[in-house]
């Protein structure tokens, strides 16, 4: 039996986390045979501490054999402590008739304090997740505020906008959805991010050629993969959850036990590849080894593709311009 790794879920009490958690503890995320220990965060009030415990005897009542101890708490220094995965959820989401944008100033104290707090106590190869919005920005903030941690150590989000591109395409191609191969998407989870499918293949074929519709590309495509997430909060008064957290547990997944060579996409700052600025928080397309990721390098980008990279990247420099103050 392998000895237990510690898991930090902040915003434990909260949508995503209750879709999370129990998947977390049954080894969707880390396999199977990997036992779990739970440290959970959530904010220092009545209401969802209770919540929190409420959740917790829920996790309690599943007897998930691998699930060996758990704790629950309103302090980052006892939820990072020795953390080797630390997924970050917790944070105000949006409602109706706001952008991530919004969520900015008051998002971002939030990770200034939990970089710091990462920095202070979680083991030094802890992966870490932003899933809170926006998610590539806070990513970038925890990261500036770990010093002491490696920078690739910090991830952001991009994993739902892959599963929603991936799945218009199964249903326009009328193929299976585990199909698909070579799928990216790069930037920013955000509506300007630029989901590509110009690599992608459907059993060795090319699914560009199979689809044959620029304008179906810039006009339904990349629109509707775009503003999902606010069809999602249209729809259900509440922005996404289990498909969120789905997001998380694959992100997690394939970054501790690999991709087998498969492309999938994840937030990681970057190293300068493909003319993204070093330390950018951007989507990139990944393959995963051995616990690492690294970049795909050699695909042609085009004129197209250079302006929606450069589009999504204006507005991560303009978010990383508005939170510059909060960095020291
Ligand atoms: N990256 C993505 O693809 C993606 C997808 C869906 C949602 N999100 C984002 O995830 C976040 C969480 O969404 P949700 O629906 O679970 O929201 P929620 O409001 O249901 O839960 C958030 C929880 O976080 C807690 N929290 C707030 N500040 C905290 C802090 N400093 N420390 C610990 N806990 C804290 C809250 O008390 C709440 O219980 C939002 O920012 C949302 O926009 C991101
Ligand atoms: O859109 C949101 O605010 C929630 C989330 O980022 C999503 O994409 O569903």
């Amino acid at each position: 039996m392998k000895a237990p790794v510690r898991v930090a879920v902040t915003g434990a009490a909260g949508q995503i986390a209750y879709s999370l958690l129990f998947r977390i503890a049954s080894g969707e995320m880390l396999g199977k045979d990997q036992p779990v220990i739970l440290q959970l965060l959530e904010v220092p009030f009545e209401k969802p501490q209770q919540a929190l415990k409420g959740v917790m005897m829920e996790l309690q009542d599943c007897a998930f054999p691998l699930l060996t101890d758990m704790v629950g708490t309103d302090d980052p220094l006892v939820a990072f402590k020795d953390a080797e995965y630390a997924l970050l959820v917790g944070a105000r989401p949006r409602g109706p008739g706001m952008e991530r944008a919004d969520l900015l100033q008051e998002n971002a104290k939030i990770f200034t304090a939990q970089g710091k707090a990462l920095n202070d106590v979680a083991h030094r190869d802890v992966k870490v997740l932003v899933v809170g919005n926006p998610a590539n920005t806070n990513a970038y903030i925890a990261m500036k505020s770990a010093p002491d941690l490696p920078a690739k150590n910090f991830t952001a989000m991009l994993r739902l906008d892959h599963n929603r591109a991936a799945s218009q395409l199964a249903a326009k191609t009328g193929k299976a959805v585990a199909s698909i191969e070579k799928l990216l998407v790069w930037g920013n989870h955000s509506p300007t991010m630029y989901a590509d499918y110009r690599f992608a293949t459907i059993n060795g074929e090319s699914v560009k050629a199979m689809i044959g519709d620029e304008a179906w590309n810039r006009d339904v495509f990349l629109p509707t993969v775009g503003k999902r997430g606010a069809a999602i909060i249209e729809a259900r008064g509440l922005s996404s959850a289990a498909s969120a957290a789905n997001a998380a547990i694959d992100h997690m997944r394939d970054w501790a036990l690999g991709t087998n060579g498969k492309w999938t996409t994840m937030g990681i700052p970057s190293d300068g590849s493909y003319g993204i600025p070093e330390g950018v928080m951007y989507g990139f397309p990944v393959t995963c080894e051995n616990g690492a990721y690294e970049i795909v390098q050699g695909l042609e980008i085009d004129e197209f593709s250079r302006d929606r990279m450069n589009f999504t990247l204006n507005e991560l420099e303009e978010e990383r311009a508005a939170i510059a103050h909060l960095l020291g």
